[in-house]
């Protein structure tokens, strides 16, 4: 059974935990102690609220469910201690540098990066953008208020760029866009509106190559814990999780 240490027990931390199937979770870490110790109860692991602790666990892998500054902060380290990481708040890899730079310590301790498709669908196709690259790739996002933490009395757009821009003032709102444009091998275009009338966070895809074109409208339940993540993401961790060792490898 694959043992993993839990890197941010927030909403998703707690989701990874509660419904782990095939993995245990062995260690959790999160800033604030009292949230590790709540999810350790619950799950049966070992918290920590320091880092360096808690790598001393026994564990292969490192789910982060905590934050672009997270992955900063703790990203190289993993790799370096020989885990492999899943990175859900992947807007942190929209820096170039740090991006390269974590590749290549990956890349050194024979680890991996992985990020999950979290709360958008298509992202395996989208691959072929990085032999054929798409010519437009836009990712329209509608979130209502309360996933923005914000008050709205009109549907309005409240930001519209790229991806590596948008990740800046919106790291817990857009990870989705930089997962998009790492797949396809470019940096997506983004527009991002906040919606009175959006019962759900809903993420609007559209690519154009030499492949054809793509619509993918997804339309996501918010989480019950936290409205600016949708629920979505939490299940794409849990099944890339189930499928680690499963021999048979479906999508691109
Ligand atoms: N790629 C994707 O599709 C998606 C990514 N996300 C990202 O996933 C992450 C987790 O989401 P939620 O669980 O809903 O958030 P949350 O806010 O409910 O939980 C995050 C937890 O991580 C902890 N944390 C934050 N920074 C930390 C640090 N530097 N060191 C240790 N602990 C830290 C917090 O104290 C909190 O307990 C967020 O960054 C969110 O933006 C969320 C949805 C979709
Ligand atoms: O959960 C979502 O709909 C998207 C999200 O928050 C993110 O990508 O950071």
């Amino acid at each position: 059974m694959i043992k993993i240490g839990l890197l941010g027990c927030g909403n998703v931390g707690h989701i990874i935990a509660t419904h782990a199937e095939g993995i245990r979770v062995v260690a959790v870490f999160d800033i604030i102690p009292g949230r590790a110790e709540e999810l350790a109860l619950l799950c049966h692991a070992r918290s920590y609220a320091d880092f360096d602790a808690f790598m001393r666990e026994d564990f292969s892998i490192v789910v982060e469910a905590a934050s672009v500054d997270a992955v900063r902060t703790y990203g190289e380290a993993v790799l370096r201690s020989g885990r492999d990481i899943v990175v859900l708040s992947g807007g942190a890899l929209a820096d170039d540098a740090f991006r390269e730079h974590l590749i290549g310590v990956a890349r050194e301790a024979g680890k991996k990066i992985r990020i999950p498709s979290g709360a958008i669908t298509g992202l395996d196709n989208l691959k072929i953008g990085q032999i054929s690259p798409p010519k437009h790739l836009l990712l329209r996002t509608t979130k209502p208020p309360a996933s923005l933490g914000m008050t709205a009395e009109a549907r309005t757009e409240i930001f519209k760029g790229l991806a590596h821009d948008c990740i800046k003032q919106y790291p817990k709102n857009i990870n989705v866009a930089v997962a998009l444009g790492l797949a396809a091998g470019r940096d997506a275009d983004v527009e991002l509106w906040v919606d009175p009338a959006a019962e759900r966070n809903i993420h609007e895809i559209f690519v154009e190559g030499d492949f054809g074109d793509i619509y993918i409208r997804v339309r996501n339940v918010p989480s019950p814990d936290n409205p600016a993540t949708s629920y979505m993401a939490a299940l794409s961790i849990l099944t890339l999780l189930k499928n680690l060792e499963n021999p048979l490898v479906v999508g691109t």
